[in-house]
C-alpha cells in the first residue's frame, strides 16, 4: 500500500530539549496508527512536524508533497490546543468552517456524528470541556478529508461519548480514511490502531500492532493473591513467586493453571482472598518499554505489578 504519511530522521530541539531525535514513520492509505508516549515524549511535536506547523531536521512528506503543499481538503488536523472563536454556537463554527471549502459535508451530519445535534445552539464558550471537543473533532471532518491527524481527539470526553467517536473513527478508517492520532488511553489505541508507535524521550521506542507490541513486550500472565502470608514459593508449584503490595504474585499463570495454584495454595495451608488474573495488555507494553527507556536514561525503572495489566476477578 502507498504511504500517505512519512517521517524520516525527523529531528527537533528547542534550546537544551531534544524533542524528537531522529523519528522515521510511515503511514499506509487506509491505515489507522496511533502515537503514545508519555508527557513530553514528542507526540505534539511530531504531529505539528508532520502537518507542517513547526519547522524540523529532516523529511517529512504527506501524500508525497511537502505538508505545505498538499490541498487542504484532503487533510483534517486536530491541535491539541484549538481555539475556535467562543462565541460561535457549535453549529455556527461548523458552518464557518465548512466555509473554507469548495464541496463541505452537510454540517448536520457533522454534528450528528459527533453526538452534538442537541448542544448545536449553544455557544462555544457555554459547551462542556467534552463538548468542545467534540465541536473540534467536528471542524475536521467537514471537508471530508483523506488524512486525518487527531492530537488527542477523546480527551476530556465521556467514556459513551469516547466510544460513539471511536466508532466513527472506526467507520471513517473503513471507508479508507487514513488516521494519525495520539492519546493516553491505552484502550483507544487497542482498540482504533492498526499499528501504534511508542514514543519515549523523541524516539520511536517501538512499533507494531497492538497484538504484536503485547506479544513482544506483555510479558505473561498472572495471577495475583491476596494475603499476609510473604511466600516464596509453594510446594507442588513451578512458578515464579513474588511479593506484591497485598499479598504475593505467581508469574506465567495461564487460565486453565488457575485452579493447579488455588490447589497448592489449599495444600500450603496459606490463608488468602481475592485473587486476580492479569492478561498483559497494551498498557503493559506501555510501561515496560517506557520503563525500559527511562533506564537507559539512568531513572529508577521499577514498577509494580499492581499498576499494569487487565485485571479479572476470579471468584474463589
Ligand atoms: N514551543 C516549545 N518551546 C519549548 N519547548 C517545547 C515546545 N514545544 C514542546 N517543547 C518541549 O518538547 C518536548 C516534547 O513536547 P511535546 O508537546 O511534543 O510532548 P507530548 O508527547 O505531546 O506531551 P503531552 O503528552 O504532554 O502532550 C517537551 O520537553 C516540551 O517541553
Amino acid at each position: 500500500m502507498d504511504a500517505v504519511l512519512r517521517a524520516e530522521d525527523v529531528r527537533r530541539e528547542y534550546g537544551e530539549t531534544v524533542a524528537l531525535d531522529g523519528v522515521s514513520l510511515s503511514v499506509a492509505a487506509g491505515e489507522v496508527f496511533a502515537l503514545v508516549g508519555p508527557n513530553g515524549a514528542g507526540k505534539t511535536t511530531l504531529v505539528r512536524a508532520l502537518t507542517g506547523t513547526t519547522a524540523v531536521d529532516g523529511a517529512v512528506s504527506l501524500f508525497d508533497s511537502s505538508p505545505d503543499a498538499v490541498e487542504n481538503a484532503r487533510l483534517g488536523v486536530l491541535p491539541q490546543s484549538f481555539s475556535p472563536p467562543a462565541r460561535l454556537s457549535a453549529r455556527e463554527l461548523l458552518d464557518y468552517y465548512a466555509g473554507l471549502y469548495d464541496d463541505p459535508r452537510d454540517i448536520e451530519s457533522v454534528l450528528d456524528d459527533v453526538g452534538m445535534t442537541d448542544s448545536a445552539d449553544t455557544r462555544y464558550e457555554d459547551l462542556s470541556g467534552g463538548q468542545q471537543r467534540r465541536t473540534c473533532v467536528g471542524a475536521t471532518l467537514v471537508n471530508d478529508p483523506d488524512l486525518l491527524v487527531l492530537d488527542e481527539p477523546t480527551t476530556g470526553i465521556d467514556p459513551a461519548g469516547r466510544r460513539a467517536l471511536w466508532r466513527l473513527l472506526e467507520g471513517l478508517a473503513a471507508g479508507g480514511t487514513t488516521i494519525l492520532l495520539t492519546t493516553h488511553y491505552m484502550a483507544e489505541a487497542e482498540r482504533l490502531a492498526d499499528r501504534v508507535g511508542l514514543l519515549a524521550d523523541g524516539q520511536l521506542a517501538a512499533v507494531g500492532s497492538p497484538t504484536d507490541l503485547v506479544a513482544e513486550y506483555g510479558g505473561r500472565s498472572r495471577l495475583e493473591i491476596e494475603t499476609d502470608a510473604d511466600t516464596t514459593s509453594l510446594d507442588g508449584l513451578d512458578h515464579t513467586i513474588d511479593p506484591h503490595p497485598t499479598g504475593i504474585v505467581v508469574g506465567d499463570v495461564s487460565a486453565t493453571e488457575i485452579g493447579t495454584v488455588v490447589d497448592a495454595l489449599e495444600r500450603n495451608a496459606i490463608d488468602y482472598g481475592e485473587l486476580a488474573w492479569r492478561q498483559p495488555d497494551l498498557e503493559d507494553v506501555y510501561l515496560t518499554v517506557t520503563d525500559e527507556s527511562r533506564s537507559r536514561d539512568g531513572i529508577d525503572g521499577d514498577r509494580s505489578l499492581a499498576e499494569t495489566g487487565r485485571t479479572t476477578e476470579v471468584a474463589q
